[in-house]
């Protein structure tokens, strides 16, 4: 089974940049609830598509005082645990991020390492990639970042 995820989530100033539960050194932060990692909300998503679940807000409701500044590597620990208890591992994960700034490439590693601890993968089993939007639309207009992801279980 296959599932895709798609998240956005807006630039403010003042907060710290999470991506793939690495604190990236930026200007501005993402807004949100939770820690707003933009990354791990998509692969979330697509992993809970994959299995058939309902999607991020189901199990960790906008808004929800418990979820306020939560790490989103704990929302993939979710999954990793619905996963096991369907009896099903997760094959592989893969993201793109739409970025006009900051280059994320630098910190692909660290991601790939804290997402596969927190999914239960190896970290080769994590594809990330990056890519700005040309100066188009709004990512393009450093507005915010965008991601999407696709999983597979079996
Ligand atoms: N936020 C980003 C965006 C891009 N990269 C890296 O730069 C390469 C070129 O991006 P273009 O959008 O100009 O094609 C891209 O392939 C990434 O390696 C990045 O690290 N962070
Ligand atoms: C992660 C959650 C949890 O309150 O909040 P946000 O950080 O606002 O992220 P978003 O992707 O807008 O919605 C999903 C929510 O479940």
């Amino acid at each position: 089974m296959v599932g895709i995820g798609y998240d956005v989530h807006r630039f403010k100033e003042g907060r710290p940049l999470v991506l793939g539960g690495v604190t990236i050194p930026h200007t501005h932060g993402l807004d949100g609830h939770s820690d707003a990692d933009v990354l791990c909300h998509a692969l979330a998503d697509a992993v809970l598509g994959a299995l058939g679940q309902p999607d991020i807000g189901f199990f960790f409701p906008p808004g929800d005082p418990t979820c306020a500044g939560i790490s989103s590597l704990k929302i993939l620990e979710k999954c990793r645990d619905l996963a096991a208890e369907a009896g099903v591992s997760i094959v592989n994960v893969d993201a793109t991020l739409v970025a006009e700034v900051p280059k994320v490439l630098p910190h692909r590693e660290a991601m790939r390492q804290n997402i596969g601890a927190a999914l239960g993968i190896a970290p080769q089993r994590v594809g990330i990639k990056a890519t700005t939007n040309e100066t188009m639309g709004f990512v393009g207009r450093r507005e915010g970042i965008a991601a999407m992801a696709v999983a597979q279980v079996a």
